[in-house]
């Protein structure tokens, strides 16, 4: 038994292959890949581009199928539900954050954040969403609309709607590649706090060492393969593990 199926996982895949396309230009973007993200946590996913660390988020979260294999939101397994149901269990139990911000101009940063369980026709619960907009410090710009706002504001707005329906896991895909450094610090710096005050699940793709420090733990992806994992991370070691990458040590089937 591994210590992936020891500990509490909120989302997991299991010998996940993913292959787009096929015939002589079929990409094997996903080359049996299996990986446990701990309840509570904050996990970032690094690897060199084309990795697979995209291609990885999309299949855990259910908007993207994978080849061979299984991807479990708690204890559901994705591949055994229909298209309707694969739909309730991403409204109902993840939330999403994006590289774009994509909320909606002419709603107001209270609307947004509400937007996904009012679609839902659920009431949010109060006290959470209370709580929540104090953690991602918007209480002042309720009523302004995203235009209003700055970019690394417009991103905190996408976070506490990604969290307002108190999903078991949010993904995060580049949550910071629109930002300047500093916007971006505080939207990395948000999601750590909101995962340590609220015990939520956050799993994050990133290319950057200094994003993927803001998290308790590192996977790391190269050539569709998970090759590390790294516990307590700063950007200084996880610069130095993305170096490792170039030596053939690194390579998946080499030594370690
Ligand atoms: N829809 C697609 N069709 C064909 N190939 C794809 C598709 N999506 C991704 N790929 C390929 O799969 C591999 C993994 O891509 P993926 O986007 O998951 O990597 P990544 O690590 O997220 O890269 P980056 O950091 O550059 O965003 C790459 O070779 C990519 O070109």
């Amino acid at each position: 038994m591994t210590t992936t199926t020891l500990t509490r996982t909120a989302a997991r895949v299991e010998n996940a292959v993913k292959v787009y396309g096929s015939g002589d230009t079929a990409v094997r973007a996903l080359d049996g890949v299996t990986v446990g993200f701990r309840a509570g946590r904050f996990t970032a996913i690094m690897g060199p581009s084309g990795s697979g660390k995209s291609t990885l988020m999309h299949c855990a979260a259910g908007l993207d199928t994978l080849t061979e294999g299984s991807a479990h939101i708690g204890d559901t397994e994705l591949s055994a539900l229909d298209d309707r149901r694969l739909t309730l269990l991403r409204r109902d139990r993840i939330g999403f954050v994006f590289q774009a911000f994509n909320l909606v101009p002419t709603l107001t940063v209270a609307e947004n954040i509400t937007l996904p369980a009012d679609l839902a026709g659920r009431r949010p619960d109060a006290e959470w969403l209370d709580a929540l907009i104090d953690v991602v410090g918007l209480r002042d710009r309720l009523h302004h609309r995203p235009a209003e706002l700055s970019g690394g504001q417009q991103q905190r707005v996408a976070v506490a709607r990604a969290f307002a329906g108190r999903p078991e896991v949010v993904f995060a895909d580049e949550p910071t590649g629109n930002l300047d450094s500093r916007s971006g610090e505080e939207v990395l710096g948000l999601l750590g706090d909101t995962v340590r005050q609220t015990g939520r699940t956050v799993v994050m793709v990133t290319h950057d060492p200094v994003a993927a420090a803001h998290a308790d733990e590192v996977v790391f992806l190269a050539d569709g393969r998970l090759v590390d994992r790294m516990e307590h991370p700063t950007a200084d070691k996880v610069l130095d593990r993305m170096k490792a990458f170039d030596t053939a040590a690194s390579r998946p089937g080499g030594p370690s």
